[in-house]
């Protein structure tokens, strides 16, 4: 039997449902690949439970039941205190680990960066470590990957190939930078990547042109666990920026954050308003969404979120479209990206789906797992 031990940081919608369906999944893993992935260490952001021979079924399912009822595992019979996701490596790391992040958090950096120098393996859902320093990005992607010439550093555009994965950055669980990788594995050459990359912002667009008020349809996105933590990170922009640059990154551009050109749906005055004080200040935005959408409307048009990566520049911000374009007719939390290339031109290759959930997030993170049990 091949066995991947997993460390799992964050137990939030995604980090739960990824235990519950490794859990529901361990009979199909092993009679299908006969592989086994117990699960040493769990952590939330002040404590973890760890076990070096594999924390036990109904253990696990105990334990996201408490987090999902607001626990912390750091208070729970099993856990304890954790300060240093590091040191959480450290302790329940050996060979043939897998450590996988599922928070939003940067605080994760310097634990993903200590597996890949052990010979660990990271999956990323969380953005943040792959769109902090383009030298972070270049360490945690380029680990494993394949030699260069006559032995020297990987190339930057080789990084799939290597021991990490991120595929739920972008779209969720559609694949998207696997095809990414994929084109520019074939030596195609990627000119233009557009569309909507997030789930939230898909959801908020469509919810009001079905007349329904904006404060309400983002409650809801957050309490569905669309949105990020913060869900300002979706309505300033700043998670789709994230995306526009990991693609960017991908295509062996070096961009920083800041060189995203982003326009936001709040005010900037909202910022310092903590969560449940935005939450509640949103009903002041209603009004204003209501009489931009009626007036597209009245043209024909719908409000989209969109992205463009071109020309070694990105751009996220709001746009109108045709209510009857590939955007104009996206609805709910589904996303399109077009990939314009040599061999996809005139027509796009183009991938559409739901952008956001965590069951379909949690799925593209358990596949990463399973195809990196056969890397390497
Ligand atoms: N939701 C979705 O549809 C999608 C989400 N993603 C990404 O997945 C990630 C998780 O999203 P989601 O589950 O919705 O978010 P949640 O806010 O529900 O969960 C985040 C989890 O991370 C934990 N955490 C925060 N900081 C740390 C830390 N320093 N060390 C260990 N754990 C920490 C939190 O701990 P605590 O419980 O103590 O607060 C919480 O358990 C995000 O990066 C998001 O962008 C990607 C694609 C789609
Ligand atoms: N908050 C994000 C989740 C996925 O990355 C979104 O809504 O797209």
């Amino acid at each position: 039997m091949r066995v991947l031990h997993v460390i799992l940081f964050g137990v939030g919608g995604v980090g739960r449902a990824l235990v519950r369906q490794m859990v529901e999944h361990r009979s199909l893993h092993a009679l299908r690949y006969g592989l086994t992935l117990p699960i040493v260490a769990l952590c939330d952001r002040d404590g973890a439970v760890v076990d070096e021979t594999g924390i036990d079924d109904e253990a696990l399912l105990q334990l996201v039941d408490f987090k999902a009822q607001g626990g912390r595992l750091a208070n729970h019979p099993l856990g304890g205190p954790q300060g240093d996701p590091a040191g959480i490596v450290d302790i329940a790391g050996r060979d043939g680990t897998v450590v996988v992040d599922c928070t939003a958090s940067e605080a994760t950096v310097p634990a993903l960066l200590l597996a890949l120098e052990r010979g660990y393996k990271i999956v990323l859902a969380n953005k943040k470590p792959l769109t902090v320093d383009q030298e972070v990005y270049d360490r945690l992607a380029a680990a494993g990957a394949t030699a260069g010439e006559e032995g020297g550093p990987a190339h930057p555009l080789t990084h799939h190939l290597g021991m990490s994965r991120w595929e739920t950055t972008v779209g969720a669980g559609l694949p998207v930078i696997a095809t990414l990788n994929r084109l520019v594995a074939s030596g195609d050459e990627v000119s233009r990547i557009a569309g909507t990359f997030s789930g939230t912002l898909g959801y908020v667009m469509t919810g009001l042109q079905e007349g329904r008020r904006f404060s309400e349809i983002v409650r809801e996105a957050h309490r569905l666990g669309y949105t990020e933590p913060d869900p300002r990170d979706d309505l300033g922009g700043i998670d789709v920026a994230r995306k526009a640059l990991i693609l960017a990154r991908g295509l062996g551009w070096r961009l920083d954050l800041a060189d995203v050109q982003v326009t936001g749906l709040y005010p900037p005055e909202m910022d310092s308003l903590s969560v449940q004080e935005f939450l509640d200040a949103l009903p002041q935005l209603d009004e204003t969404f209501q009489r931009q959408v009626a007036e597209a409307a009245a043209q024909g048009q719908v409000l989209r979120y969109a992205a463009t990566v071109e020309g070694q520049q990105c751009r996220v911000g709001p746009t109108l479209v045709s209510a009857d374009s590939p955007l104009g007719r996206l609805r709910g939390t589904d996303n399109l990206v077009e990939f314009h290339t040599r061999w996809y031109h005139p027509n796009p290759l183009v991938i559409q789906g739901r952008g956001a959930g965590v069951d379909a997030t949690a799925a593209g993170v358990l596949s990463d797992i399973v195809e990196l049990a056969f890397t390497g």
